[in-house]
């Protein structure tokens, strides 16, 4: 893995101390977003990684998931499929529960998006409890597709979401570590 181009990637994600609430460090990956060298520098590291792996979707999870999700479809020229908060979708849905840090949310995704011969890869921002991937994947299940893995452009291990998805089966690709929570 090229470390120069991690080193960047990495120097261009702000940390904003104490949002949204106190003892938060929020990784903030807008400001990847404003420099188009790291943003398409992501895009490629993640496109090498998976060009030859017989992904046939990609999944990303609303909001931030889409942001990284949907231009590496393009990329590999496969279908960017949304899993999107509840009430977004307007056709028939499969539904999944996953516990937040207060209470719990819902995810959502189109019941006719992947057949059972999909290969599906699960992108997102960042990896902090996995709950967000446990909940697309059991959505993956649920259309009867395999999930063929997750990357993510952040990981923070301190959370302990990787040790949680590499029990799940679910392969991990992260491209940065940021330490604290
Ligand atoms: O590993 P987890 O503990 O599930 O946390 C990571 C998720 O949290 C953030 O999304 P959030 O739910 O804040 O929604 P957003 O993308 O709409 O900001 C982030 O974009 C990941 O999807
Ligand atoms: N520390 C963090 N920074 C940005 N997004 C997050 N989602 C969950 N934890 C986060």
């Amino acid at each position: 893995m090229p470390s120069q181009s991690l080193d960047y990637i990495k120097s261009t994600i702000k940390t904003i101390p104490n949002y949204p609430k106190e003892g938060i460090l929020f990784r903030d990956i807008t400001s990847l977003l404003e420099n188009p060298e790291a943003y398409q520098l992501t895009i490629d590291l993640f496109f090498e990684h998976y060009k030859n792996r017989g992904i046939t979707k990609i999944l990303g999870a609303e909001a931030r998931g889409f942001l990284f999700g949907a231009p590496l479809a393009l990329a590999l020229k496969i279908p960017f499929i949304p899993v999107r908060k509840p009430g977004k979708l307007p056709r028939e849905t499969f539904s999944e529960e996953y516990v937040l840090e207060y209470g719990t949310d819902k995810l959502e995704i189109h019941t006719d998006a992947l057949t059972p011969e999909d290969k599906v890869l699960i992108v997102d921002d960042l990896l902090a409890t996995g709950g967000t991937v446990v909940a697309t994947s059991n959505l993956v299940k649920k259309a009867g597709a395999e999930v063929v893995g997750a990357a993510f452009v952040i990981n923070l291990p301190d959370i302990g979401g990787l040790a949680r998805l590499e029990s799940e089966g679910i392969d991990c690709y992260c491209l940065t570590d940021f330490e604290g929570h």
